[in-house]
């Protein structure tokens, strides 16, 4: 029976010990893992700023409490299933020993271990989550950002080896990062402790056994490490292929949901090309890939979910087996018979975390390299060339530009250019010549560059032929890239009435798909509305009137003329009539030569 009076002051003592051992041991070995293994200094990039306190701020301490709190509760937990278990050997020997009073007072004591087990297991959920939930925003904080800065998320895909599905890595791996990453550290130092305290008590409850003649000591124990390490070593070898298959299982999903939201963003022109059979056909390629894995996962975990459960019926009855002969002879009581079946459980339950968490940690791992990976191919993209800029410049300025191709083959030769504020230059040349790599290339998004280029301090803003327009409301899509509160209302609803889309105004603070439901003209026009808005000092139009007749074209550029007169425009375009609207034209013969020239003859026309 345990005598309460003194245990309360002993599991103090053993709280303090074990809380004590297991908080310097998970440093030490933290940092030795940090240093000395990829995974660890893969960890470490990602987390360590999370969990470093910063001098002067009080709240960056909180998460690494947390940890500290939450590793206390998994001490705490296991010193609770020790005193259950000793308890509920008093509660049997009484049963035994038709003993009453000591089998009420072990009730008593059951129901108090098991009101505390309960609000312990509450307190653990909610701080696990809190500390999952508070890190995992700021680990997506941190990946968007460094996603979207230095426009990594577009010249990602000119790097030597562009990483696969970015979106996946922020939405699933960031989320699996963190909550993987306390399961497994909690989960270990938790079965490391049930280990050292089950097998203690084991080792008290255990005697010589004969086997075939020679006497085995300790026998429990032996036969407990001895059957759970070869147990192990089977499982892990029919387990190990469930690895490839669930990473594979991950990715197929993520290629067939990718082509399933290509037929959604690109339905219009499918139906209208009556794609819808070639289409199918790519689907079900993708989806018989995802069927296929399925079934060998299913196949493999067939196998080894028979063997855990054949593994786990064995363990639920070898405790008894081997002690029973020494219950028999009066060797030891029913409540140790009863406590070396559960501690047996505790020390198979806590080995089998080893064996689980080696399926878990190469999973883990695999995240920490995709996460990882993307943060490497963002430092790659943003080290990319970009033209060199070259001091403040009120216009355009450029010196010595070369654009290529990827391949090398050049597009535009040593191009100089100047433009004051206020002028217009065209540029032209046949499909395929380069202009709209030139504009890239001014934007900075071009890596395929060498030379200087000096823009105006100022807004810089390129229209594209298709205008992006945001998810939101049709105010965010006119003000984008400034925030839809950045311009008084009367100002927004004159600059659609000026582009001719007066009528959208009533539908200004309606949220919806603006970019399927504008027509092409519409979202061409908003998008001169935007520069009238953002009134930039440098304007790229990139075939930005192609949808719109000669006489709207001609309206909205004399509109930019006459509202914006400091703005220079660069525009691209291979309709003649864009010739008067524009002073200065810039001709692409191909292979990197141009000419260029002016237009004032034509503008007087
Ligand atoms: N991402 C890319 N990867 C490889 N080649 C590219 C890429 N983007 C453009 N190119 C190539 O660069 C060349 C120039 O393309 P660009 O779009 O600049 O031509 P353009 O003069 O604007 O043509 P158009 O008048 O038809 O719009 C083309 O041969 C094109 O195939």
């Amino acid at each position: 029976m345990i005598d309460w009076s003194t245990e309360w002051y002993r599991t103090l003592l053993w709280l303090a010990g074990a809380y004590l051992l297991c908080a310097i041991g998970a440093f030490v070995l933290g940092v030795v893992l940090c240093r000395r293994t990829r995974f660890g200094r893969q960890f470490w990039r990602l987390a360590g700023p999370y969990f470093t306190p910063r001098r002067g701020d009080r709240s960056s301490v909180r998460p690494l409490l947390t940890v500290l709190l939450l590793l206390f509760f998994t001490v705490f937990g296991v010193r609770l299933s020790v005193l259950a278990s000793n308890n509920g050997n008093a509660l049997y020997t009484a049963l035994q020993e038709k003993d009453p009073p000591t089998f009420w007072r072990a009730i008593a004591a059951y129901a108090v271990l098991a009101l505390i087990a309960v609000a312990q297991a509450v307190v653990v959920y909610y701080v696990s989550y809190l500390q999952t939930i508070r890190w995992r925003q700021w680990t997506n904080r941190q990946v968007v950002t460094d996603w979207l800065s230095g426009t990594a998320y577009h010249r990602g895909r000119f790097i030597a080896e562009p990483v696969d599905n970015p979106e996946q890595r922020i939405q699933a791996d960031v989320s699996s990062f963190t909550s993987d990453t306390q399961t497994l550290v909690l989960g270990l130092i938790g079965a490391m402790l049930t280990l050292v305290s089950f097998t203690a008590i084991l080792w008290r409850l255990s005697g010589p056994v004969d086997v075939g003649g020679i006497t085995v000591p300790k026998a429990l124990v032996i036969i407990a490490y001895a059957f759970i390490l070869v147990a192990t070593w089977f499982a892990i070898r029919i387990g190990r292929p469930l690895i490839r298959l669930n990473f594979l299982a991950e990715r197929l999903n993520a290629s067939y949901r990718y082509s399933l939201t290509r037929v959604r963003d690109n339905s219009e022109a499918i139906a209208l090309y009556g794609g819808e059979g070639v289409e199918e056909g790519g689907l079900q390629t993708r989806f018989s890939a995802v069927i296929a894995n399925q079934w060998a996962l299913v196949w493999r975990n067939l196998k080894f979910q028979g063997y855990n459960v054949l593994i786990s019926q064995v363990v639920g009855i070898i405790a008894v087996l081997v002690q029973a002969p020494r219950y028999f002879a009066g060797q030891i009581t029913f409540g140790d018979l009863t406590q070396s079946d559960t501690a047996f459980g505790n020390v198979a339950g806590s080995l089998s975390f080893f064996r689980n968490a080696y399926d878990d940690f190469a999973s883990y791992r695999a995240t920490l390299d995709r996460l990882t990976g993307l943060l490497d191919a963002n430092a790659q993209a943003r080290a990319l060339p970009v033209p060199l800029r070259s001091g403040r410049s009120n216009g355009l300025e450029v010196e010595g530009l070369d654009v290529f191709r990827p391949g090398g083959e050049p597009l535009v030769s040593r191009l100089d250019l100047s433009l004051v504020p206020g002028e217009w230059l065209l540029v032209r040349g046949r499909s395929g010549s380069g202009k709209t790599t030139l504009l890239r290339g001014l934007a900075g998004l071009w890596p395929y560059v060498r030379g200087v280029v000096s823009r105006p301090q100022g807004q810089v803003v390129f229209c594209a032929q298709q205008p992006y327009l945001p998810l939101g409301t049709l105010r965010s899509a006119i003000t984008y890239p400034a925030p839809e509160d950045a311009f008084p209302d009367h100002a927004v609803r004159r600059v659609l009435a000026d582009v001719q889309l007066g009528h959208l105004a009533e539908h200004l603070d309606e949220t919806k798909d603006w970019m399927t439901t504008l027509s092409p003209g519409e979202r061409q026009r908003l998008a001169f509305g935007r520069v009238l808005l953002l009134q930039p000092d440098l304007v790229f139009f990139d075939e930005s009137t192609s949808a719109l007749d000669e006489g709207m074209e001609h309206a909205l550029y004399a509109l930019v003329r006459e509202r914006l007169p400091r703005t220079s425009v660069v525009s691209v375009g291979h309709r003649s009539s864009l010739g008067a609207s524009h002073r200065r034209e810039l001709v692409l013969l191909g292979q990197g030569a141009w000419t260029s020239g002016s237009l004032v003859r034509d503008s007087a026309s």
